[in-house]
């Protein structure tokens, strides 16, 4: 596939990403805590999507949400996972909507990648001896107390931090 260049979103484009399939790569420099998208969501009820979404493609795209599964329309469904994410993304429940911060500075040319949480439903490519590397598993999405924010990335870091030096 060619690189796609997007109308609304000039610095970023969607491209090839081998095995993960298509992904969201940046053009220029991408400074640390920016808000890169803003992705208002369509909403699936519980009851349908347990009757009907589970089991389509819409299962690889949807985040839990407030009353059903939510999908995220535009660039939301195209960020690829990683187990050590360069953005971080919040919900937005009362106004139907997903933010996409960048969590540090992204250098031109590079991936940008959320956070799935630790259930992955496919062989994780970008971490393949990654303990949540279990492919295949039931998919269950991110809750909201597992949004990956710019503030709760950094504290998670220095926790990583914390217990790395305790065990030094
Ligand atoms: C929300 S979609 C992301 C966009 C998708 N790559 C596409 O081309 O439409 C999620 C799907 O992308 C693939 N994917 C995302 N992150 C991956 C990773 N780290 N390793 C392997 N596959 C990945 C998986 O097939 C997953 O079900």
């Amino acid at each position: 596939m060619e690189p796609v260049r997007l109308f609304n979103q000039t610095t970023m484009q969607i491209q090839d990403c081998g095995a993960k399939g298509r992904g969201v790569v940046t053009t220029v420099v991408v400074p640390a805590h920016t808000v890169i998208d803003i992705s208002p969501i369509l909403l699936f009820p519980s009851e349908e999507y347990s009757t009907h979404g589970q089991y389509t493609q819409l299962d690889h795209y949807t985040y839990r949400w407030k009353g059903g599964m939510a999908l995220a329309l535009g660039l939301g469904s195209m960020f690829n996972h990683s187990s050590t994410p360069n953005v971080g993304f919040q919900r937005d429940i009362d106004n139907g909507l997903i933010r996409y911060s960048t969590l540090r500075e992204i250098q031109v040319g590079e991936e940008l990648c959320i956070s799935y949480g630790p259930n992955l439903w496919f062989p994780d490519m970008e971490d393949p001896q990654g303990q949540n590397n279990s492919g295949g598993a039931t998919k269950e999405p991110v809750d909201d107390s597992e949004d990956e924010t710019v503030e709760s990335f950094f504290s998670r870091i220095q926790l990583s931090d914390d217990d790395s030096n305790s065990s030094n």
